[in-house]
């Protein structure tokens, strides 16, 4: 299965370049690339990068340009134009190589359009879930429409759901992502306890 790691956002909350940001000597995203890299179930890296990005990242795997840019729904759009893929944020560096595995076994076996992580208030972790290439052609209506709302869209078709808090607690660390520069606090000096 393909991994798609999204990086078309603008980093507004970080102020600046998140995913090129250097935490012990590698930039962000290349963390959550070598994290993805160690899963079984992947069997290739991609990035799903904004026109603007699409050069800097190179250096890290094959990028795919998200052309739309309106959001984590368009790239999730862009990286289904390869086939089913495993959807992830770049910006989530202390993913769990063994929990991508259990979500893309999940969703092999479940064959729906999508199979998303779920909080058990709901809340669902849509860019670190399994997405069928047969989705694309609704996110395709939504995107249309004007309905940007990843949210809304798995919602409203027929995804299987991974309930988070049956799962071990070790792999919620998996949804760890960076959104400002305090975060980064609490991955700085990991890579020798994690990697
Ligand atoms: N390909 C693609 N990736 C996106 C897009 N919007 C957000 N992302 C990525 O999705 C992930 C989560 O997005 P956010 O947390 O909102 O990140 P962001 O947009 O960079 O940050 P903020 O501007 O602070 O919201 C990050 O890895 C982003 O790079 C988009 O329109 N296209």
């Amino acid at each position: 299965m393909i991994a798609a790691v999204l990086a078309g956002g603008s980093g507004r909350r970080f102020g600046g370049d998140k995913l090129l940001f250097r935490i012990d000597g590698r930039p962000l995203a290349l963390h959550t690339i070598e994290r993805l890299k160690k899963a079984d179930s992947i069997t290739k890296v991609v990035i799903v990068a904004s026109p603007e990005n699409a050069d800097k990242l190179k250096a890290f795997g094959h990028v795919v340009v998200d052309e739309l840019l309106v959001g984590p729904i368009g790239g999730v759009y862009t990286a289904l134009s390869l086939g089913d893929a495993f959807v992830v944020a770049g910006d989530m560096p202390l993913l769990v190589p063994e929990f991508v595995d259990f979500i893309v076994e999940r969703f092999k076996t479940a064959k729906k359009p999508a199979c998303v992580p779920r909080w058990g208030n709901g809340y669902l972790e849509p860019l670190h879930a399994a997405y069928s290439s047969e989705f694309r052609e609704f996110l395709e209506e939504k995107i249309k429409a004007g309905h940007y709302a990843i949210n809304r869209a798995i919602m409203e078709s027929d995804a299987c759901y991974i309930e988070i808090e049956s799962l071990p607690e070790e792999w919620r660390e998996s949804f760890f992502n960076v959104n400002t520069r305090k975060d980064l606090g609490r991955i700085r000096g990991t890579r020798e306890r994690v990697l």
